[in-house]
């Protein structure tokens, strides 16, 4: 099984992150709160993403990386590969998910002061070890299946979008430039983001059922209640800063990637 897939997407989803950072805790307070646990988290969990991608697109179309200029896949097999990668990923990622949600909906301060109640959560791994203790490991996979509906399409867009907008601006069997896999890469973020965000807001009060909010009788419960309260606009909840935020993360997640890629030949 080739692995570059696998080490490219680890560096090009911390590099991507890196830039995201400061846009998915703008939602919350504090601007770098956490930042070395989400970075070690994103690139094992691009790692798996671009990696099972590839790996799938290998199986489905016999053809590897480097082949895939000249003999380029059918947007079908994307999607599908696509779709595969995302439904691994979303495993991976959901305890780490998971742990980020709570710690970012926490707004104690996490060290002790004096006069202020005690952080229930001390850090990313006091959060999972209490998590463990009180529920196991289901207690860790709060939320999956709601990450995992939301990931399986979506990253199957993803890829689609890329491919899509690479191949309308580079002649046939050359290499994108570089501003095609910045601007491809951005709108695929874009595009998937918006796509996922309906079930994002949904995954997030799922992970966070239990603490703060009420428990909620499953998926389509936390779905029927949250729109009966609050309107269907509540399904749109953070489309702006999650695209805002798509556009860099991407640009620079498939930059880094294919640059990878190809100086390892
Ligand atoms: C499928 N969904 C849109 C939810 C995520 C897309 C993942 C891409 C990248 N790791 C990022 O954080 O933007």
């Amino acid at each position: 099984m080739p692995a570059e897939e696998f080490v490219a997407g680890w560096i090009s989803g911390a590099l991507g992150l890196v830039l995201g950072h400061p846009f998915d805790t703008v939602k919350l307070l504090g601007f770098f709160k956490g930042m070395s646990f989400p970075i070690a988290s994103i690139a094992v969990v691009n790692s798996v993403l671009f990696g099972v991608y590839s790996n799938a697109l290998l199986v489905l179309t016999a053809t590897s990386h480097q082949e895939r200029r000249a003999q380029p896949p059918s947007y079908t097999h994307v999607f599908v590969a696509g779709c595969t990668g995302g439904f691994l990923q979303a495993y991976c990622l959901a305890p780490f998910d998971l742990i980020k949600v709570r710690l970012q909906n926490q707004t104690e301060p996490r060290a002790k002061q004096p006069g202020s109640p005690p952080p229930r959560y001390r850090g990313p791994v006091h959060c999972a070890a209490s998590i463990f203790q009180a529920e196991g490991t289901r207690g860790l996979f709060r939320g999956a299946w709601a990450l995992t509906l939301r990931d399986t399409p979506t990253l199957g867009i993803y890829f689609v979008t890329y491919e899509w907008l690479c191949r309308q601006f580079t002649p046939d069997g050359q290499n994108p430039s570089s501003g095609t896999v910045l601007v491809a890469g951005g709108f695929a973020g874009i595009t998937s983001w918006v796509a996922a965000t309906p079930l994002d807001v949904i995954k997030s009060r799922m992970q966070m059922a239990g603490l703060k909010q009420r428990a909620y009788g499953g998926l389509l419960d936390c779905m029927v209640s949250s729109a009966r309260q609050e309107g269907l606009g509540v399904f749109f909840r953070g489309l702006i800063i999650n695209s805002a935020r798509a556009f860099p993360v991407n640009a620079v997640t498939f930059l880094s990637y294919e640059y990878l890629l190809l100086s390892w030949g």
